[in-house]
């Protein structure tokens, strides 16, 4: 049945800055991608342009960095950036805010937040990476070239979503020249390693996406499950050579919910490996305004009130890190 399965479309046609939006091949994936959209609102790309070992090597520079010591992990702590970068301890996060993260239920994993260098702004989520000394100035630009790469195939992906929500080819072009795009590094522990009262803790708790579209690497282990609009709980198994693409709320709200902000969790993977996976939240600029997408307006339904990006983000920060609200009354003190 639709909306049940996760699609895999090859996106081969709609990578690069030259691609034609009006051929045949680029029209073909653009409504894949708008079917997918408004189904189960998470799909695989294959032929995205990056090659594997460029992929496994990012792997592997998480592994490098969740490997350090936890003191030195801990020197890049995000509790310590105003503009939410670095290091984000075990069940630190609690994203499923209908349980208590005081009470022990946070997530079972780690995360490092990185972004774009941008200055000016820091309490609008601009600002400095906050990187553990530990890790040398190679690690670092290998870590950035990837980020660049990633955002530069969120660009693609996203020019390729412009004729189904009928504004043209390039309307991201300027909401994206200082994108609020987080690349994260993930580790989830083997489940061997949790202790007894944690065995049905999920890895990560269920939670839809904040911003606009969301990118996936993930490695081999596997976990990773997506609610489709049956409710059922579908398995997002690790598929050599892709990426995963899936919408966040912010996307949802401008296509009058027309496309799906997919629930989503990770279970403990029952191996004893740890999980690896990289989200990149490829997120406009803070200053954008957004309404819904033309394509969406229909008599009768009221477009959603013009609101401003980084507003809304920063609130949902603000509701997902105990830490962000402290500062908050600190500041308001
Ligand atoms: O680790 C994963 O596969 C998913 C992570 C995720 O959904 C998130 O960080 O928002
Ligand atoms: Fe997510």
């Amino acid at each position: 049945m639709e909306g049940r399965e996760i699609p895999v479309i090859d996106v081969g046609a709609v990578i690069g800055d030259n691609t034609d939006v009006d051929s045949e091949a680029f029209r073909a994936v653009a409504s894949q991608i708008d079917h997918a959209c408004r189904t189960i609102g998470f799909f695989y790309i294959t032929n995205f342009g990056v090659a594997d070992d460029l992929m496994n090597r990012t792997l592997l520079l998480a592994r490098q960095l969740f490997d350090l010591p936890l003191e030195e992990k801990e020197k890049a702590s995000i509790t310590k950036s105003p503009n939410h970068r670095g290091y984000v301890g075990m069940g630190i996060e609690n994203i499923d805010d209908t349980i208590d993260a005081e009470a022990g239920h946070g997530d079972l994993k780690e995360a490092f937040d990185l972004s774009d260098d941008i200055h000016g702004g820091e309490d609008k989520l601009y600002g400095p990476n906050l990187w553990p000394p530990a890790l040398d100035e190679k690690w670092r630009n290998e870590m950035m070239d990837h980020y660049h790469r990633m955002c530069k195939l969120c660009m693609s992906i996203l020019r390729a979503f412009t004729p189904s929500l009928g504004v043209s080819p390039d309307h991201f072009e300027e909401m994206y020249e200082r994108p609020l795009a987080a690349l994260r590094l993930l580790r989830y522990p083997p489940s061997k390693s949790t202790n007894k009262k944690a065995e049905h803790q999920l890895a990560c708790g269920t939670h839809t996406d904040y911003g606009f579209i969301t990118l996936l690497q993930q490695d081999n282990v596997g976990g990773l499950q997506v609610q489709n609009t049956m409710g059922e709980w579908v398995d997002a198994l690790p598929i050599p050579n892709t990426l995963l693409i899936n919408l966040g709320d912010m996307m949802s709200a401008v296509t009058n919910h027309q496309y799906v902000a997919t629930p989503h969790r990770v279970l403990q993977n029952g191996t004893t490996n740890y999980r690896y996976s990289i989200p990149l939240f490829f997120n406009p600029q803070w200053s954008t305004v957004l309404t819904t997408f033309p394509a969406f307006l229909r008599e009768g339904v009221e477009p959603v009130p013009p609101f401003v990006f980084g507003e809304h983000l920063t609130a949902r920060l603000n509701a997902t890190y105990s830490h962000r609200r402290e500062e908050k009354v600190k500041d308001s003190a």
